[in-house]
């Protein structure tokens, strides 16, 4: 979408990547928001060219460029799936510019929450493993189911699977089931989860909450929550085909945010789901 009044000014960071693309097509199609910046790391071989020509749209007129804060200062809204390190510095930069940060970059862990939390005196962050809304139902769904069925005769397993690209494991959506699932048991995922399992493991431990992980070819997303007791299994599933799912959330996602005080939200107030 061209610019119009009051539309909303988005920067794509990683803007030459899987994601970085897919959002790039997504905010041409979406009324009441268009891109006022594309940015990418240092030395990266998409610097200076012409985001919207990269995207496979025509020119647009925006140059990818590694030069985020003058970039920042003239948007109101930064859409960031790009890695760890990357997307702590965009907070930073977010937080300065007092704009909106949505946050889809996985592989995050505890010890970064402390900056994001500090950024958010300032931004509006919305962090999610997953920006579509049916993973974020599922995670509903997910929770009311363990909430309802006792740990010590429901063992639940969390499956994933990937493209052969992916860099981190389990997933950050594999990683927000597994939350729902503990927030519907009452219980701290961190001291209960099994990440991995090899060799002579020993029967399995009552209560807890396993991952297995499997990488391979141009699978988009495919998250599998299994509740299985004694005779009968539930499985509760999510195939994404299209990354256009995590791009059309991250949009509503700002435009949400935009009109939000400065805070740390996920995609379950953007989808008005905190009830459940
Ligand atoms: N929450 C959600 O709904 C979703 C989350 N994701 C997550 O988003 C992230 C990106 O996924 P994907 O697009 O497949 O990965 P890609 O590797 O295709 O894209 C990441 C991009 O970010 C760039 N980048 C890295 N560091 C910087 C930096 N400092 N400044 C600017 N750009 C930088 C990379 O450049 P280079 O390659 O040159 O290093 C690359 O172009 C992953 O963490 C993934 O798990 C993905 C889909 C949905
Ligand atoms: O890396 C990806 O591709 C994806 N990452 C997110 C995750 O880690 O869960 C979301 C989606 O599954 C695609």
């Amino acid at each position: 979408m061209t610019e119009t009044p009051g539309s909303m000014g988005l920067i794509v960071v990683g803007a030459a990547g899987r994601m970085g693309q897919s959002l790039i097509r997504t905010i041409a199609e979406i009324d009441g928001v268009h891109l006022a910046g594309a940015v990418e790391r240092p030395g990266s071989e998409a610097l200076g060219r012409d985001a919207g020509e990269l995207a496979g749209l025509g020119p647009d007129g925006i140059l990818i460029t590694d030069d985020a804060l003058p970039v920042f200062a003239q948007a109101e809204g930064v859409l960031d799936f790009t890695a760890p390190a990357a997307t702590l510095e965009f907070a930073d930069l977010a937080a300065q510019a007092r704009i909106v940060h949505v946050i889809g970059t996985t592989g995050m862990d505890a010890s970064h929450e402390p900056r994001l939390h500090s950024a958010s005196r300032h931004a509006r962050i919305v962090k999610s493993g997953n920006m579509s809304l049916g993973v974020n139902l599922l995670s509903v769904l997910v929770r009311q189911a363990a909430r309802a069925l006792e740990a010590s005769n429901w063992d639940i397993e969390v499956l994933e699977m990937h493209h052969r690209h992916k860099v981190d494991a389990p997933s950050g959506t594999a990683l927000l089931l597994g939350e729902a699932a503990a927030g519907g048991r009452g219980i701290d995922l961190a001291d209960h989860s099994v990440r991995v399992r090899d060799g002579h493991t020993g029967a399995r431990e009552p209560g807890t909450i396993g991952f297995a992980t499997l990488r391979g070819g141009s699978v988009v997303g495919e998250h599998s929550v299994i509740l299985a007791g004694e005779g009968e299994t539930i499985e509760l599933s999510h195939k994404a085909t299209d990354r256009s799912i995590f791009a059309r959330g991250a949009v509503r996602a700002a435009l949400w945010a935009r009109h939000q005080k400065p805070g740390y939200y996920s995609m379950l107030d953007v989808l008005g789901l905190t009830d459940y």
